[in-house]
This record gives C-alpha cells, sequence and structure tokens, in this order.
C-alpha cells in the first residue's frame, strides 16, 4: 500500500516536471532523436562491419572475388551519420538543457518572491540557495538523463528487434527478452534499491553545506570558544553519512553496468547458438552469424544508460519535491483581486488588531488600537519583546493579522496588493541591509530613476552627503558585503537617505539608533528630524531620552495592546507604564 502511494506521488511529481518541461518539448525531441539516430548509426556500424569483415575473410579462404563496395559505403555513411548526429545531439540537448535550466531558475524564483519573508522564516539561506542551485539543477538532469535515455533505448531497441527478426526471429525474442531485462526490470529493481538513499544524499547535501556554512560564517565564535574540534567532527560525521549513501549508490551502478554487460554478451552468445545450426545446414549465410551476433551486442548499448538513469530518478524527485513544497506554499498576505484603492492621507489605523505569527502561539497584539494621524510623529514604545516590530511586519504587509482591521489612507491594509502598499511606505530599522555594490546603486534601489540633484539631496538631509564624497570613488564606491566599508551610524545614515529618495509619505523607523554610541546617535537624530518632516511617522526606539524634541505623542505597549498614550512631556509626569519603562530601560 505503501509503495503504491510513494509511486503514485511519484508520477504526479514526474508529470507536473513534464508540464514545466512543455516550452522546450521541440528542443527536447530534436535532441532525443538525433540521439536516436546516432545510436542507430552506431548499431549498424557494428553490424555492417562484422558482415563486411566475416565476407572478406571467408572470401579470402574460398579464393572467390567479392564486391565490397556496397558495405564500404554503408560503414562510411554510418561513421558519419554516428558522429554528425552524436556532434549535433550534443548542440541541441545542452541547448535545450540550458533554456530549461534558465526557465525553471526564473519559475522558482517568481514563486519564492511572494513567500518572503513570512514563509521562508523556517529555511536557512544555504538551504534556499541549494534549492535555488542544486536542487534545480538535479531536476534538469532528468531531461538529459532519464528523457533522452529512454525515448532513444525504447525506439533503438524496437528498431533493432525488428530488423533482427528479418534474419532470425529465434535471435530476435532472446534479444529483446534480454533488452526487457537489461532496460526494463533492471532499472525498476535499481530505483526501488537507490530510491532512500537518493532522497538521503540530497538532504545529506543540504545539512553538510549548513554546516560548512555556519562554521564559515562563526569562526570566530568557534575559535573563542574552543569549539573547532566539535565543529571539525560534526562536519566529518555529516560528510561520511552522505558518503555511506553515495558508495552504496555507486555500488547499485556499478552492479547495474555489469549486469547490462553480461546481458549484451548472452545475446551475442544466443545469437551464435541459434544461428550457428542455420549456418551448418547452409540456410543462413556465415557472415550473417558474425552480422547478427554484433548487431545483438550493440543493441545494448542504447539500454546501457537506463539503469543509472533510474537509480537518480530518487535523487531527483526528492530534488523536485523540496522545490514543490515552497512553491506550494501559501504567501501569508494575499493579494486583493482589483487595483488597489488610491489613499486619501497619510494617515493609518489599528482598530481591535489581533495577531500572532503561528496558530499554536500565543497572541503577539491583542487587542491593539492604535491612530496615526496623517502628518502625526508617534513613538511606540515597551518593553523587549512586546510586539513593537510586530506592528511594523503588519503595516509593511508581510504579514495580515487574522483579526479587526487596520487602515492606510482611509482603506482597508488588505484592499491593497502588498507591493502597493509598501509604495506608500519607507522603512529604516537597526539591521537595513546594504547591498554588495556602489553607494549609488544601494541608493537607487529606493527609486532607480532618481536623478543627481535628488540623490545628493536625500544624502545631505540624512546629514551623509559629506561622508560618502570623502571616499576614495564618492558615489560610486563598492560598499563591500553588507556594508563593511561603513561604520554602524554612516551606514544607518546611508538607510535614512534611501529612505528619503523613496519620498514615501509614511516613515517607520524600527529602533534606528540601536547598537550606535551616544554621539552617533545624537547625530543620527539630526538626520532624522528631517527624514520625519511633512511625513506620518512611526518611531520604535528603547531611547526614551531624545524623544521629546522628536516626536508629538508615545504610546506605550504592553503584551500586545496600548496601555498609555500621550506627549513626551506628559507621559514622564505621569506616573505610569511609560515611567515605568523609564525606569526599566535606565
Ligand atoms: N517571525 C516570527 N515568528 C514567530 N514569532 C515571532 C516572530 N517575530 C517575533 N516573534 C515573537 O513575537 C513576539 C513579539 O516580538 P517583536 O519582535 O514584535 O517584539 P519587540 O517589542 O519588537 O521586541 P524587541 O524590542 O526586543 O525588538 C515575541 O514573543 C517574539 O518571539
Amino acid at each position: 500500500m505503501k509503495r503504491r502511494d510513494l509511486s503514485a506521488q511519484s508520477r504526479a511529481d514526474l508529470l507536473r516536471l513534464w508540464a514545466l518541461f512543455q516550452p522546450y518539448v521541440g528542443w527536447m525531441l530534436a535532441g532525443a532523436l538525433l540521439a536516436l539516430a546516432a545510436q542507430l548509426a552506431n548499431v549498424g556500424l557494428l553490424a555492417v562491419s562484422g558482415h563486411f569483415i566475416a565476407s572478406m575473410a571467408l572470401a579470402g579462404v574460398a579464393g572467390i572475388t567479392f564486391n565490397y563496395f556496397t558495405p564500404a559505403a554503408l560503414i562510411r555513411a554510418f561513421a558519419l551519420t554516428r558522429t554528425g548526429g552524436r556532434y549535433l545531439e550534443r548542440l541541441i540537448t545542452h541547448e535545450a538543457t540550458f533554456r530549461l535550466l534558465a526557465q525553471l531558475r526564473v519559475w522558482f524564483y517568481e514563486r519564492l518572491e511572494p513567500l518572503a519573508p513570512a514563509r521562508l522564516q523556517a529555511l536557512r539561506a544555504t538551504d534556499l540557495l541549494s534549492r535555488i542551485q542544486a536542487d534545480i539543477d538535479t531536476l534538469n538532469q532528468l531531461y538529459l538523463r532519464l528523457f533522452v535515455p529512454v525515448v532513444v533505448a525504447a525506439l533503438a531497441s524496437v528498431a533493432v528487434v525488428a530488423v533482427m527478426a528479418i534474419f532470425s526471429v529465434p535471435v530476435a525474442l532472446g534479444t529483446a527478452l534480454l533488452l526487457a531485462a537489461a532496460g526494463v526490470w533492471l532499472p525498476r529493481w535499481l530505483q526501488r534499491r537507490g530510491a532512500a538513499a537518493g532522497a538521503r544524499v540530497v538532504q545529506a547535501r543540504t545539512i553538510l553545506r549548513n554546516t560548512v556554512a555556519d562554521a564559515l560564517g562563526g569562526d570566530a565564535e568557534l575559535r573563542v570558544y574552543g569549539a573547532q574540534a566539535r565543529w571539525h567532527a560534526r562536519v566529518q560525521q555529516q560528510s561520511e553519512a552522505l558518503l555511506d549513501d553515495q558508495r552504496h549508490l555507486s555500488g547499485l551502478s556499478g552492479l547495474a553496468g555489469g549486469a547490462v554487460g553480461l546481458c549484451a554478451n548472452l545475446a551475442l552468445w544466443w545469437a551464435v547458438i541459434a544461428v550457428a545450426p542455420a549456418v551448418a545446414q547452409g540456410t543462413i549465410a556465415p557472415a550473417q552469424l558474425a552480422m547478427l551476433a554484433l548487431f545483438a551486442m550493440a543493441a545494448f548499448e542504447a539500454v546501457m544508460p537506463l539503469p543509472l538513469a533510474f537509480q537518480m530518478l530518487g535523487e531527483q524527485l526528492a530534488a523536485a519535491r523540496r522545490i514543490f513544497a515552497i512553491v506550494d506554499a501559501e504567501p501569508a498576505v494575499g493579494s486583493p483581486p482589483g487595483e488597489s484603492p488610491t489613499p486619501v492621507d497619510a494617515g493609518v489605523v489599528f482598530d481591535g488588531v489581533r495577531f500572532r505569527y503561528d496558530a499554536s502561539q500565543p497572541w503577539v497584539l491583542d487587542g491593539f488600537d492604535l491612530t496615526l494621524a496623517s502628518g502625526s510623529r508617534t513613538a511606540l514604545v515597551g518593553a523587549s519583546g512586546a510586539g513593537k516590530s510586530s506592528v511594523l511586519q503588519l503595516l509593511a504587509r508581510f504579514w495580515d493579522c487574522q483579526e479587526g482591521r487596520i487602515l492606510l489612507g482611509g482603506h482597508p491594509l488588505s484592499a491593497y496588493a502588498p507591493d502597493d502598499a509598501r509604495g506608500h511606505i519607507a522603512v529604516v530599522s537597526q539591521d537595513a541591509y546594504l547591498f554588495n555594490g556602489s553607494v549609488l546603486d544601494n541608493l537607487l534601489l529606493a527609486r532607480p530613476d532618481a536623478d543627481a540633484a535628488s540623490i545628493e539631496a536625500a544624502c545631505r538631509a540624512a546629514r551623509v552627503h559629506e561622508v560618502i564624497e570623502a571616499l576614495p570613488d564618492g558615489y560610486h564606491t563598492p560598499l563591500g558585503e553588507a556594508g563593511t566599508r561603513l561604520s554602524g551610524g554612516q551606514a544607518r545614515r546611508l538607510a535614512i537617505a534611501r529612505a528619503l529618495l523613496k519620498d514615501a509619505p509614511i516613515l517607520l523607523l524600527d529602533e534606528p539608533t540601536e547598537g550606535l554610541d551616544a554621539a552617533t546617535a545624537g547625530a543620527l537624530y539630526d538626520s532624522l528630524a528631517s527624514a520625519m518632516a511633512g511625513r506620518t511617522v512611526l518611531l520604535i526606539t528603547h531611547q526614551l531620552g531624545p524623544l521629546a524634541g522628536l516626536v508629538d505623542e508615545v504610546a506605550v505597549l504592553d503584551a500586545g495592546r496600548i496601555v498609555q498614550r500621550g506627549s513626551p512631556a506628559a507621559l514622564a509626569a505621569t506616573d505610569g507604564p511609560y515611567r515605568a519603562l523609564q525606569d526599566l530601560l535606565g
């Protein structure tokens, strides 16, 4: 029962893959047909050569003349077809492979993108990378290693057996049986034996890649804590587990190669044994014996790749399932069918919002109400884990709330397509990512068509223009991986400039000064003040000191709801949650 379910699943996965390959069916068939032509030419070449050599020898022994023009011409024709066919086949199949690969990668990335970040948080970057690269590569092999060999083997076997039957039905029947054993039974046996190990190999490769990535990324920590030897042992253990399965698979493929060779030799001997009496009786010419024997043996070259192809099917199906598991995930936020509404202003309303990341977890926001009037500046404060960043996650439509409603510009947030909602929002966070490009590349991310004047204006407002000018290549200076060329404060100011360049009416600031020393944070507040002007601002911070001059209102969040609101001065003067928080945060 279990096995039947498994193969039904495999068939469904294969059909799904086939549907993906549809646009390239023409290329794929052309490649397979050229491979078939080369294969048949090879069989023909061996058979005619056998016939030719035997005839020549016999003619020499008997001292009779022999017309060697026809077989010699045939041999030349087969040899040319085989060489030309193989060349063209490689050309076409590789072209088809590259096209498929490009299409599969784009197809996967298009489906991946709407899942970020909510549905991808459980997956590590290395795991995703290995799905994009190694799993897609493995899938792509399906065409070269499975589709082409199966088509070639099936058609070549039928053709060879049919031609053979013209000369000797018993030889044709025996060869057909042995071809079926080598091309059908053996691959199926191998597929069953290799399926589990194949799936484990895909899994083990990812685990090993993650461990090595951790070892490289956390090298300093491993050294400081003297954990290198333990980590090394873990890499070794995972590597050995992978090798065990790979060894098992190579053992199977070696066995299969030997078994196909054995079938080919049995076919040759069967041809000799079956035809020898007819040769003795004079009903079949002796040269035809050599031709049939070599013909039978050569036919097995077509089925030679099949056992390995089916053995690899386990690996390929495991890769397909890993890809489909991501592709089939529902995005955390739905896209409404029609056009997104036009906001009437830059106001935001949270009304009775309840939200949690997972149904098994407690509510993160529980009856959360907050109104941000258009153009107002509000700080959201609260203890660590109170749910402040989750408010921003909802507003940026990375997640949807389960109960209550959120309005953006007078319309429900859920009526906006996620990208359209984000179009009205700029975000500066403590971990704003800087890409491994130039300063300019990082700025243009916010507005690709921005002109030099507006770029400079945004950088001046964020107090980062002078810093950039002092870099060796100014705005064209490469920033290095994750912006390593800049200090924490400079990187944060560049992120503010990027947000300013976007020129969105709503600005979300998630702990923009976190991790900076007091002097740098103070300078950054100057940049922030200009970024805030004329916008609806929601600032999340643990630093309550500078709030007085920066925002109109402070909202205190505790256990998922607002417990106090008021101007910074009024709250500081009242005995309540804000004062308690001041004491807590120092
Ligand atoms: N992506 C996530 N998946 C599951 N749970 C999450 C996720 N992000 C946050 N949480 C949980 O939601 C709760 C609120 O987290 P949130 O980051 O919103 O708090 P915060 O007030 O911003 O905290 P901090 O001040 O420490 O940044 C925490 O219990 C946290 O563990």
